[in-house]
């Protein structure tokens, strides 16, 4: 791993290119960028749809490569790192906070902050530990599940869980996209109060010009290019500039403080020119291990390839060794191959602790997000009409079909397709194209029919469950977000995950609300459908009495 002094800016990207696909499918997602993050302070990250904003994110936090230019986090060079070294910088460096909350169910709040230091086999400072404890507010909750717990609280869990091993830098995507703005507002200043008291760096993805103003500077893409920043930025500042870059190209203005070359404005369209195909004639690695003539593609059962398949084949074929999670105290969190236990970690929804979750792109032509208030506007504020349905999207609803771990009385050999549902992007965006003139390191794409090297625990067996902690142990221990052995093809389209998963399998669209999930949605209450009673009418009443009551409850309210 190429080290420098830790002294510059928290994280660097320097004329990034990132181009998917080729020839007409071809993607320009970022365009010479070159940006330099500074240490101790909150950066959000603001652009149209499609800007490249999460791009940017996930080549700055080395879950995606880079196709051209370089990236660092702290003294760290990320590009050309193997693996390995990723792993490590991920587990080490950086910290994870996800729209959908990425917890563990069948682990308490405690547990979950700490699992991925145990994993790493660290321990965090008690003193920290307390600190951060008190600061998210979570101290009566340490022993709740995710599933007794607020959409707020789990993303405080989440946040704690990015801080504790005190990370050179935390990114976080859309963090909020999945709270109402009480809660929204909550876990923005406890990021912003982590900044400014502890000196911690984050970098935040969002499309809410409330959040990006608890920032300390708000970077502005368009078209994959850095076009502006503010500094200071207010709600309306930060509106103002996003209306004038939905404009379109006429609507930049000039970066202040950004390299002229980042600017992308070279052309008449504005857009810089794109670098060319790489210099080996743009044969680009596939998922699959084998190669898109003329680069990748965008098709989505090209992209598939073997990556999901694989991923389900593995997990239908074997359900071996998972990982078992001492729960009790966490400093003992373990993880050994074992085939059942109370606390057998199975399919995980979402993804592993802090692994990035699907992608859940917004529609633009879909309502708008829910927009956050700062606490001062919420005080003289009228009560917001979108908060109940608002309000309801953050109980982390397991996605249907993807990761409720199989009810007890599911038949042993019945195929599961849940944890292979669960899409690890970053192996498919690190797959999507080799730097220019490289093939991709090895490790990230697994030749066909092989099980791929992410699927793999650490005895090189196939990892069941692929997204539960065995695929975290050892070198390729991914802690805070990363490549937990789901080596499955594109994240993005639903029907590649409908074809694998079934048709209920799609994920909701980012900040749209979605119904509220009961306790009996929950993974790790999951029970098996209790037969419906003969006489069906007297049930029915009782549904509708205990609706009615449910109604004039505010179960947020007793949360909190
Ligand atoms: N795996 C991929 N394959 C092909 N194109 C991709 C892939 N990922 C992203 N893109 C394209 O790259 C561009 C930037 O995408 P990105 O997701 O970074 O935008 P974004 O600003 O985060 O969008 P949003 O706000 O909607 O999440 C888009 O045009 C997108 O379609």
């Amino acid at each position: 791993m190429t080290t420098t002094a830790v002294t510059g800016p928290a994280a660097r990207a320097v004329q990034v290119w990132k181009v998917y696909g080729a020839g007409e499918t071809e993607v320009v997602a970022l365009r010479d960028v070159s940006v330099d993050l500074e240490r101790g302070k909150f950066t959000a990250i603001m652009g149209p749809s499609g800007s490249g904003k999460s791009t940017l994110m996930h080549c700055l936090a080395g879950l995606d490569s880079v196709s051209r230019g370089e990236v660092y986090v702290g003294g760290t060079r990320v590009t050309g790192l193997g693996d390995a070294g990723l792993t490590r910088l991920r587990r080490d460096k950086i910290g994870f906070i996800f729209q959908q909350f990425n917890l563990l169910p069948t682990l308490t709040a405690e547990e979950n902050i700490l699992l991925p230091m145990s994993i790493a086999g660290r321990k965090p400072d008690p003193e920290w530990y307390r600190t951060v404890i008190e600061t998210v507010r979570l101290g009566d909750r340490l022993g709740h599940r995710p599933s007794q717990l607020s959409g707020g609280q789990q993303q405080r869990v989440a946040c704690a869980r990015a801080l504790v091993a005190r990370p050179d830098v935390i990114f976080a995507d859309e963090p909020t996209g999945n709270l109402d703005s009480r809660s929204g507002a909550d876990v923005l200043s406890f990021l912003s109060d982590s900044v400014r008291t502890h000196g911690q760096t984050i970098v935040m993805v969002t499309h809410d010009p409330v959040a990006a103003s608890y920032a300390d500077r708000v970077l502005f893409l368009a078209d994959g290019a850095v076009v502006d920043e503010i500094l200071a930025p207010t709600a309306d500042a930060v509106l103002d500039r996003m209306r004038t870059i939905d404009e379109g190209p006429r609507g930049l203005g000039p970066a202040a403080g950004i390299p002229h070359e980042s600017r992308g404005t070279t052309d008449p369209t504005g857009r810089t020119p794109h670098p060319g195909p790489p210099p080996d004639g743009g044969g680009l690695p596939r998922m699959d291990g084998g190669t898109e003539p003329g680069g990748g593609s965008r098709d989505p059962s090209a992209r598939l390839g073997s990556g999901m398949a694989q991923a389900v084949r593995v997990f239908a074929a074997d359900n071996g060794p998972t990982a078992t999670l001492t729960s009790t105290a966490p400093s003992t969190l373990t993880t050994a191959p074992t085939q059942a236990g109370p606390q057998t970690v199975g399919p995980v929804p979402q993804g592993a602790p802090g692994e990035p979750a699907p992608r859940t792109r917004r529609d633009p032509d879909g309502p708008p997000p829910p927009r956050l208030r700062r606490p001062a506007e919420s005080e003289q504020s009228t009560p917001e009409p979108a908060r109940r349905p608002t309000r309801a999207v953050g109980r982390a609803k397991p996605e249907p079909g993807s990761a409720a771990p199989a009810p007890p009385t599911a038949p042993p050999d019945a195929p599961n397709t849940g944890p292979a549902a669960t899409p690890d992007q970053s192996a498919s965006r690190r797959s999507d194209v080799a730097p220019p003139g490289q093939t991709a390191p090895p490790g990230q794409t697994a030749p066909p029919g092989q099980t791929s090297q992410a699927s793999l625990g650490p005895d090189g067996q196939a990892a069941a469950g692929v997204a539960g902690p065995v695929a975290l142990a050892g070198e390729d221990a991914e802690v805070a977000g990363v490549r937990v052995g789901t080596e499955v093809g594109e994240r993005r389209g639903s029907a590649r995950r409908k074809a694998v998963q079934g048709p209920a399998a799609t994920h909701p669209p980012k900040g749209r609300p979605t119904k509220r999930s009961g306790p009996q949605d929950q993974a790790d209450t999951a029970e098996p459908a209790a037969p419906e009673p003969e006489n069906a009418k007297p049930r029915k009443a009782a549904v509708k009495r205990t609706t009615s009551r449910k109604a004039k409850q505010d179960p947020v309210a007793d949360d909190e």
